[in-house]
C-alpha cells in the first residue's frame, strides 16, 4: 500500500460541524473558560477586524439569529456601540428562545441601546441601504437544513442590497462540510471565521458566497486536534518542511534520479519543453525527454540540460526512476500505444496528466494497469471524463477520496486549493493564486512531481511538495509579474526562490 501518514501536523486538521462544536466545548472545559467569554473573544476578534477597516463612520446593520451565531452578532454589535458607531440590530424571530449565551448578550446590548428590532414578517424587514454595512449573524456551524420561509426571504433581501457584507463565521445558508448548491445563502464580501479553514471554503461553489476570507484566532484549544481524526487537512509550511530533502554535500546526478517525460506533438511542443524545463528546475538528476524527432532541434536550443528519446525509434525506460506522461501528447492512436506501452512495461509510480488521462478516460480498461502509487494530475474536466459528472464539488471531492482508495493512487485534483487524495483522505494546498489559471500551468506541475519522484520522495509528498512549491513559485513571482501577466516560465524560474522559502518556513 502507497498510503503515507503525516501526523505532525494537527493543528491543520480540517472539522466537520459536530467537531467544530466539540473544540469549542473542549475549550470552554480545559481552559476553562465560560461559554459566553468564549464568545466574547470571538466577537472581539471579529469587532478588531471590522474597526480596522476604513468604513467611514458608515452605519452598521447587524442580522442576527437565536443560536450562537446571532450571540456573536449581538456582541459585536455591543462592542461597535461602545466605540460609538452607528449600530441598529434585526433579529429574526421564530418564537423559540435564543440559546443560553445568546440571551446573555441581548440583555447586555439592551443596557446600550434600544435600536433593536424583531423580524416576524417580512414586513418587519429594514430597508439596506448601499451605504451600510451589513453584519450577517443569522446561521453559523450550526445550520442542520436549507434555509426557507422568513430566513430564505430575509437572504434574499441582503443579497439584493449593495449594502457591503461581513458575514461572521460563515455565511448565513451555507452548510460547512456539504453542498448549499441552489439554497439560500448570504453572499458576503469579507466571511470572518473562526480558527481554521473549513471545507466550505476551499471549494469553487462557494467562492462568491465567501468573498475574501480571513481566518481569526479565537484561541480555541489546540490540545483538542490531537485526537481527533479527520478526513481532511490543509497543508501548512511545517508539514511540508518536514518533506523536504535538502540536498546532501557528497552527492552526484545520480543521486538525484533519472526523470523521463513523455509529452509534445505537433502544435503541442511547449508543453512538453514546459514540463521537460521544471523538472530540471526541480532538482531530477537527469531528465530525458521523449518527443518526436522533428522537434529534437527546438529541444536542444531552449532546454541544452535536457536529453532527448527519438519517439520513433521507441519507448526505453532503462535506469528511469520516474515516468510523467500526457502533457500536450494528443489523443491519436501513436499516443494511445505509448501510454499502453508506458502502463504495461514500466513498473515504478509515474505521474499521468493531460492527454494520457483523456485516453484512460476512453479506454477504461487501461486504469486497471495504473502502477499503485502513480499520480494521476486531472482538473475538474479531466476529473469528469475519468470519473463520471459530479453534482457539485463536495461529491466530486469524495469521488477522488474514493477513487484514490481503490487505484491505490494519489490524485491531485487541480483548483484553487487544489486536493491531494490518498487512500481515502485528502490535503488541501493553500499556496497559489489565480496566475496559475493559464496554459502552461499543469505541464509545469507535472514536470516538478515528476522529479521529486525522481528524486525518491514517496509519491504522496512527492505530491504535496510539488503542488506546494508549484503555488509558491507562483505567489513569488507576483513580485515581478501581475495575476495577468504570469505565464508557466516565470514560474518555473521561481522555483529556486520557492525551495529557499522551504528553509526559511
Ligand atoms: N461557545 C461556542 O460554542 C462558540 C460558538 N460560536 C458561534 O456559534 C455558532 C454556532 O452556534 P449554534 O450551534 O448555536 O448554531 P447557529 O447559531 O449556527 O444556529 C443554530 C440555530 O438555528 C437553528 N437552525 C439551524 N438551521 C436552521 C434553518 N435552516 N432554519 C432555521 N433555523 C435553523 C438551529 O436549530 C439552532 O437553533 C458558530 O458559527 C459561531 O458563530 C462562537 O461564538 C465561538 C464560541
Ligand atoms: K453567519
Amino acid at each position: 500500500m502507497y498510503t503515507f501518514i503525516i501526523n505532525y501536523c494537527e493543528r491543520m486538521k480540517i472539522l466537520s460541524a459536530q467537531q467544530i462544536h466539540g473544540w469549542d466545548a473542549y475549550t470552554i472545559a480545559n481552559e476553562p473558560i465560560t461559554s459566553v467569554n468564549l464568545m466574547e473573544r470571538a466577537a472581539t476578534a471579529c469587532t478588531d477586524y471590522i474597526t480596522q477597516q476604513n468604513f467611514f463612520n458608515k452605519p452598521f446593520k447587524v442580522f442576527c439569529g437565536k443560536g450562537n451565531n446571532g450571540g456573536d452578532g449581538l456582541a459585536v454589535a455591543r462592542q461597535l456601540l461602545q466605540q460609538h458607531f452607528d449600530v441598529s440590530v434585526y433579529i429574526i424571530e421564530f418564537g423559540a428562545a435564543g440559546t443560553g449565551d445568546f440571551q446573555t448578550n441581548l440583555q447586555r446590548l439592551h443596557e446600550l441601546t434600544v435600536n433593536i428590532h424583531f423580524i416576524q414578517d417580512e414586513g418587519f424587514f429594514p430597508v439596506i441601504n448601499k451605504n451600510d454595512i451589513v453584519i450577517d449573524a443569522l446561521f453559523g456551524s450550526g445550520l442542520n437544513r436549507p434555509l426557507k420561509d422568513l430566513s430564505a426571504a430575509l437572504v434574499q433581501h441582503i443579497n439584493q442590497s449593495e449594502a457591503f457584507v461581513i458575514s461572521i463565521d460563515v455565511p448565513s445558508g451555507m452548510f460547512i462540510d456539504k453542498s448549499s448548491i441552489n439554497n439560500a445563502v448570504v453572499r458576503a464580501n469579507v466571511t470572518l471565521t473562526f480558527q481554521q479553514y473549513k471545507l466550505c471554503f476551499l471549494v469553487a461553489e462557494n467562492a462568491e458566497n465567501t468573498g475574501k476570507l480571513i481566518i481569526l484566532d479565537i484561541g480555541l484549544l489546540p490540545g483538542f486536534l490531537n485526537d481527533i481524526e479527520t478526513v481532511f487537512q490543509t497543508a501548512d509550511a511545517a508539514s511540508i518542511q518536514h518533506i523536504y530533502k535538502p540536498r546532501k554535500p557528497f552527492s552526484h546526478k545520480g543521486s538525484y534520479g533519472h526523470a523521463l517525460i513523455i509529452a509534445g506533438n505537433t502544435g503541442k511542443m511547449g508543453a512538453a519543453l514546459m514540463a521537460a524545463h521544471a523538472c530540471l528546475r526541480a532538482g531530477a538528476g537527469l531528465t530525458t525527454l521523449n518527443i518526436p524527432s522533428a522537434f529534437l532541434n527546438a529541444v536542444h536550443s531552449h532546454l541544452p540540460e535536457a536529453m532527448c528519446q527519438l519517439r520513433e525509434n521507441g519507448l526505453s525506460f532503462e535506469k528511469i526512476n520516474a515516468v510523467g506522461i500526457g502533457p500536450g501528447l494528443g489523443t491519436g492512436d501513436d499516443s494511445l500505444q505509448l501510454i499502453e506501452q508506458t502502463l504495461n512495461e514500466y513498473k515504478l509510480p509515474s505521474v499521468i496528466d493531460a492527454d494520457a488521462l483523456n485516453i484512460i478516460s476512453t479506454h477504461k480498461r487501461l486504469s486497471r494497469l495504473i502502477t499503485p502509487g502513480s499520480i494521476l494530475t486531472p482538473h475538474p474536466k479531466e476529473f469528469e471524463r475519468l470519473f463520471g459528472k459530479a453534482e457539485n464539488d463536495f461529491e466530486r471531492i469524495d469521488t477522488a477520496l474514493k477513487k484514490s482508495a481503490e487505484l491505490n493512487c494519489v490524485i491531485i485534483l487541480k483548483g484553487t486549493y487544489t486536493l491531494i487524495a490518498q487512500n481515502g483522505k485528502g490535503w488541501f494546498n493553500t499556496t497559489g493564486n489565480a496566475g496559475l489559471a493559464k496554459g502552461g500551468s499543469g505541464d509545469i506541475l507535472t514536470g516538478i512531481v515528476t522529479a521529486l519522484l525522481a528524486q525518491k520522495y514517496h509519491p504522496f509528498e512527492a505530491a504535496l511538495l510539488g503542488v506546494y512549491l508549484h503555488g509558491l513559485a507562483a505567489d513569488i513571482a507576483l513580485e515581478k509579474q501581475s495575476q495577468e501577466s504570469m505565464i508557466a516560465s516565470d514560474v518555473v524560474n521561481c522555483l529556486g526562490a520557492a525551495f529557499g522559502g522551504l528553509l526559511m518556513g
